[in-house]
């Protein structure tokens, strides 16, 4: 991310870049009524999921000039909670979003080669499926011992592929993509082209209140005045 401009306005989120952060009541209100925005897309989809709702208490707005892009990348940083909303301003990107290639393919490579997952999800749409289903199963049922697991799955499992896009989507201005889930995170990564020109992404999210030093609490917090916050009209 370096080379993006980049602020960051409510509670300090420091895992990209150490950015110092702008509490929401000293920011302009145009920021607040696209923060408000937000909240209400959030609210909206993550309303009726199992997780629990948290509002966002933080916007970072991310510049991108000609030619910059977001290579792949997660947003499941221990200190965030499960729902991720950006808006969309400026020139028209595409966003890509993937299973993560270790989950895609049941390895990974470390520092001594490419090895096993330890604990292989087999993610409906992974490569091998079915097999990779087959053997786990055989192998929670106890028919096979840890070593037959893996040998089976050492056989099946040669040659690393990349993975691929599952959703591909163009993020026009004013478009607004909500990520809900913490798996979404765990097992999928996304990424940003833009098609050339400037654009800006101002992405909400929710920092968990105990990671964040006590005084600084106050810097997520802000009211806007009655009949100003975003209701879909
Ligand atoms: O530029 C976007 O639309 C998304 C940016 C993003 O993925 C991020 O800031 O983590
Ligand atoms: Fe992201």
């Amino acid at each position: 991310m370096t080379g993006h401009f980049l602020k960051n306005i409510g509670l300090p989120y420091s895992f990209v870049v150490p950015v110092q952060s702008e509490a929401f009541m000293d920011t302009h209100p145009d920021v607040l009524l696209a923060h408000s925005r937000l909240v209400w897309i959030t609210k909206k989809i993550a309303a009726g999921h199992d997780e629990e709702y948290q509002e966002p208490n933080e916007l970072l707005l991310v510049g991108y000039k000609k030619k910059m892009d977001m290579g792949y990348h997660d947003d499941g940083e221990k200190v965030l909670g499960p729902t991720v909303a950006t808006l969309s301003l400026g020139a028209t990107s595409t966003m890509f979003l993937r299973m993560k290639t270790k989950y895609f393919t049941g390895l990974h490579q470390t520092g001594n080669g490419i090895n096993l997952l330890k604990d292989d999800p087999v993610l409906p749409g992974c490569l091998l499926y079915d097999s990779r289903r087959a053997l786990k199963e055989q192998y929670e049922q106890g028919l096979l011992t840890e070593l037959e697991y893996d040998e089976g799955r050492r056989k099946i499992l040669k040659s690393t592929s990349d993975s691929f896009p599952r959703i591909k989507m163009e993020l026009h201005h004013g478009h607004m993509v909500v990520m809900h889930g913490a798996d979404l995170q765990r097992y999928y990564e996304h990424s940003v082209v833009p098609d050339g020109g400037l654009r800006f992404a101002a992405t909400a999210r929710y920092i968990k209140e105990h990671t964040v030093k006590p005084e600084d609490i106050w810097m997520g917090r802000y009211e806007l005045p009655s009949g100003q916050a975003y209701s879909g009209e």
